[in-house]
């Protein structure tokens, strides 16, 4: 048989297919040419490279150290270059513009207001400028023929005490562009419970939140962020992986927290590459991603950083589709998870699915039924052609 269900999609079709993306960190995704403009325009004199090119590796090299401490060390430049609203502002709209242009139909962007502060801006007006960006690229990227809906999802640096502050920011801006809240940085050393008050408050409030946990750390991060904490989602959350016992003859079997992430549909925002970067995982064949995908967890693909990873969401895919031989069905079923787990309302999410998702996939499925036929004889196919 002959259909896209059973071929692998090209890469082509893969930039194609509408993809959903929720955990891209806005410093980590800048254009290398756009970190040159604003260090010029802006003073900031510490950048390695000057030329985008040479700066471009540099970034992918320097996140590439298996630390994610060094991995985290290399935001000092993009964040220096990011403390004025024109700058966050181009950074939102190039942002928004540059997913859109790779098929991503709806974003959740996000990013650590408090690491933007270094020039006098408040945190209020980091937000506005973010958003502004935002909105601003969802213009351009329309005139250029793309669909794109991004949210913010505001980030407190777990090393820092300022995640209340932070949280109480996400819910006065939550009907404003802000879709939910995160915590990210060094995992090891600063577990989630560090910030219960925020996570707690915003319970209250009936707001989502993510947490990093399950990158750097294991199981015990995993469970505080979801027993304690109260995450609607986990960012990476792979050593989830550590709960499961796969035998010699196949069998698998799951521990009391991993069964809890799988029957409570708890999504997984995975990022492959990112996870080889820091030392999360080894390879993509030895991804965790391969045996939760079979196990039916619920999982999401991602690109965390796109400018230290090099990468793109049709790159992300373009891995798993030459490793797990995935089909546009498997993408699809990546797609419609990330959908189902966005922060945004129950109605819009479905309408997303049922008018955008799945007829951008039914469309490309049945590209093959219009190829062209070649000039082959059918007599020199044989005759037994239905
Ligand atoms: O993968 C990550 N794990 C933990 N923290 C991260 C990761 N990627 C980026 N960050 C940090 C560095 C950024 O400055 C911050 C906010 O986007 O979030
Ligand atoms: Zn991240």
């Amino acid at each position: 048989m002959t259909s896209e269900t059973t071929t692998l999609p090209t890469s082509e079709q893969i930039r194609r297919a509408p993809k959903v993306l929720l955990h891209d960190h806005l410093d980590g995704g800048l254009r290398p040419g756009t970190i040159v403009d604003l260090a010029r325009e802006t003073g900031y004199d510490g950048l390695p490279e000057a030329d985008p090119e040479k700066l471009g590796i540099w970034f992918r090299e320097a996140a590439d150290s298996g630390s994610l401490e060094r991995y985290l060390e290399t935001f000092a430049h993009t964040c220096a270059v990011m403390q004025t609203k024109e700058a966050l502002q181009r950074v939102a709209a190039e942002c928004a513009e540059d997913l859109a242009a790779d098929g991503v139909v709806y974003a959740e962007v996000r990013y650590a207001p408090e690491q933007h502060l270094e020039q006098g801006l408040t945190l209020e007006e980091v937000v506005e400028a973010v958003n502004e960006g935002f909105r601003e690229g969802e213009r351009r990227a329309r005139e250029n023929g793309h669909r794109i809906r991004v949210g913010a999802l505001l980030t407190a640096m777990r090393h820092a005490a300022r995640a209340l502050e932070i949280a109480e920011l996400a819910n006065r801006y939550r009907d404003f562009g802000v879709v939910g809240f995160d915590i990210a940085g060094a995992e090891a050393g600063f577990p989630p419970t560090r910030h219960l008050d925020a996570f707690e408050y915003l319970k209250r409030e009936n707001n989502h939140f993510t947490i990093h946990a399950g990158e750097a750390f294991g199981l015990p991060s995993i469970w505080q962020a979801l027993q304690w904490c109260g995450a609607d989602r986990l960012g990476h959350g792979v050593r989830i992986i550590d709960d499961i016992e796969v035998s010699d003859d196949g069998s698998v079997k799951l521990g009391r927290l991993a069964s809890y992430v799988r029957d409570k549909r708890i999504p997984l925002e995975m990022c492959p590459t990112s996870n080889l970067q820091t030392g999360a995982a080894t390879s993509y064949a030895e991804h965790p991603i391969g045996l939760l995908r079979r196990l039916q967890f619920r999982l999401t693909v991602n690109t965390d950083n796109r400018l230290m990873s090099g990468t793109t969401m049709s790159r992300e895919f373009e891995h798993l589709v030459k490793t797990f031989r995935y089909t546009l069905d498997d993408m699809q079923w990546f797609t419609v998870n990330a959908m189902k787990s966005a922060f945004i309302p129950f109605d819009e999410r479905l309408a997303m699915i049922n008018d955008v998702i799945k007829p951008g996939y039914a469309e490309l499925r049945a590209e093959w039924l219009f190829r062209q036929v070649g000039t082959t004889s059918a007599a020199s196919r044989g005759s037994d052609a239905v």
